[in-house]
């Protein structure tokens, strides 16, 4: 199983669309999705979650109560769970980001980056609207800062994308099949880049 999760009205459904084929309702405002939703792709279930956080014309308690409910979803298919995608707007993210930490409280990317990370969930952050973003390596240098994805870990873990526009996906796929290969294991911090850069070198000097 594969999960999107994120915001709401980050392009979580929009990027399901363009990566599966597979019709799943979008729209403009936050809260569209509101159950999670599964289709099929290359025989695994992709599971478009709802939004959390700010969603039009639901009350505070509700949207606390989708969040609980994507949390326990994804606690009870833990096991079952092979990779997570979670999608930011790459536009808004940092600014909405800054705001939470100066009220003092933690962002809710940054928690369920985290949240997903305990689990032994791999993670690839895709930073959506990247039509709207400026300087996209800054971008991603802060979320990787505030997320503490090691500077070598960056280009494993973060890929700009645009679902509107199709931009990039051919690269977010290539990053999810990564992922879904390597699988959960972890090797020890600190020697992960170190072991598969000497092996590609060893490749290289055989080629
Ligand atoms: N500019 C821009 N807009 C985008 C992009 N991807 C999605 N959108 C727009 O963002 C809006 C929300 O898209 P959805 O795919 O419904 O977002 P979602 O994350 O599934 O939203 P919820 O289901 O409410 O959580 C739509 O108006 C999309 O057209 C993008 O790459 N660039
Ligand atoms: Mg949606």
């Amino acid at each position: 199983m594969i999960i999107f999760v994120g915001r709401s009205n980050v392009g979580k459904s929009t990027l399901i669309f363009r990566l599966t084929g597979k019709w799943v309702k979008r729209g403009k405002r936050p809260g569209v999705t509101r159950r999670p939703v599964e289709v099929n792709w290359r025989g695994k279930k992709v599971v478009d979650m709802p939004g959390f956080g700010f969603m039009s014309g639901v009350p505070k308690r509700v949207q606390e109560r989708v969040k609980d409910e994507i949390v326990r979803f994804i606690e009870d298919n833990a096991g079952e769970i092979e990779l997570a995608v979670l999608v930011v707007d790459g536009k808004a993210a940092p600014e909405i980001i800054d705001r939470w930490e100066k009220r003092g409280e933690i962002p809710i990317d940054v928690e369920f980056y985290g949240f997903l990370r305990e689990l032994g969930i791999p993670v690839v952050v895709a930073v959506n609207k990247m039509d709207k973003i400026k300087n996209i390596q800054r971008t991603i240098n802060f979320l990787a800062g505030k997320f503490g994805v090691p500077y070598g870990e960056i280009n494993e873990t973060f890929v700009p994308v645009s679902a509107k526009f199709g931009k990039n996906l051919f690269e977010m796929r290539k990053l999810m099949e990564k992922k879904l290969k390597e699988g959960r294991k972890k090797p020890p911090a600190g020697s992960e880049n170190l072991e598969d850069d000497v092996g590609d070198g060893l490749l290289e000097a055989v080629e």
